[in-house]
């Protein structure tokens, strides 16, 4: 499937998408050009569907647990993990010509033009192709009606799992994460424990702790103080949610109220999405 090659003809081709961007002078278009040449040459699905695999987007609020259940979903199911937020910060420490203004937008909690995050997410569909990867499991995108127009109209999105938690526990999540620098590994100091009311059960979920080898190399990330976390809600719902009501009228939306931890909260996705019985799944829950 030249996804690739899709995105950026289309993203060319419309004005009205041009217009709705920002900083269009700052983008790559001879090399996204090269890249969509590249990949409408690289093998794709057949004429019957062979090579067809897993295309599913993950929705859900900042630190609700896209990247967590994303990344184990495709551990299960052998497809990519293509988290957009994580094609932003690898630009950002890239020290390109992008990075500044890049790393500015980010830490005020906006979100970064379509124009920009498309070319990104071209680069690295470009990368899966090159290795012959089929299917993605994208985190992070779309975040607007307008990237989820763009990806409508180039490919067919099997199934969008929208992860839900409450606010209060949002926030917390966000402040809690950290990040070993050395392996890259993800952690969350945040102990959660809201009590049951009006009906509603306990939510404990317990701290996600490093190994004794991690622990003194933590950071965290430069968007997770409180007023950039409140700021990225605030930005989610305004122009995410609607992409929710998008995917919902298209039949394709699965709602998933997070139960708890990670253990509780996987084993009941896994159920959600008739994968409970699939064999390798306590490898990656590993
Ligand atoms: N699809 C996108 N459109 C615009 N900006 C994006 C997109 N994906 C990521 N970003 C930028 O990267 C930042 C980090 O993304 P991510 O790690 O997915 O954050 P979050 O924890 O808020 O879900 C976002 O706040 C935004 O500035």
């Amino acid at each position: 499937m030249a996804v690739l090659s899709r995105l950026i003809l289309r993203y060319r081709t419309a004005p009205s998408i041009r217009s709705f961007c920002t900083k269009s002078s700052e983008i790559d278009l001879t090399r996204a050009a090269s890249a969509a040449a590249l990949s409408s040459a690289l093998p794709v699905e057949d004429s019957k569907g062979k090579g067809r695999n897993v295309q599913w987007v993950f929705l859900g609020c900042p630190g609700v647990g896209k990247g967590t259940y994303a990344a184990r979903l495709s551990n299960l199911l052998g497809v990519p993990h293509i988290a957009t937020g994580d094609l932003v910060r690898q630009e950002l420490s890239s020290h390109g010509p992008l990075s500044s203004k890049l790393a500015e937008i980010v830490n005020q909690g906006k979100l970064i033009s379509d124009e920009i995050i498309i070319n990104l997410l071209s680069k690295r569909l470009e990368e899966s192709q090159a290795k012959g990867e089929m299917g993605f499991i994208l985190d992070g995108f779309p975040r607007t009606v307008r990237q989820a127009e763009i990806l409508e109209g180039v490919t067919d999105i099997d199934l969008v799992i929208n992860l839900k938690l409450r606010e209060d526990a949002l926030i917390a999540k966000c402040l809690g994460r950290r990040i070993c620098s050395e392996c890259g590994g993800n952690y969350n100091v945040a102990c959660i424990d809201i009590k049951g009311e009006d009906g509603s059960p306990r939510m404990y979920m317990p701290p996600l702790l490093p190994p004794p080898n991690c622990e003194s190399k933590l950071i965290t990330r430069s968007d997770d103080t409180e007023e950039v976390v409140k700021e990225r809600l605030r930005v989610y719902n305004e122009m995410t949610r609607p992409v929710e009501e998008f995917y919902r009228t298209r039949g394709k939306l699965l709602e998933f109220d997070l139960p708890g931890g990670i253990p509780e909260s996987w084993t009941k996705l896994l159920q959600a999405l008739n994968l409970d019985d699939h064999e390798d799944k306590k490898s990656a829950a590993a």
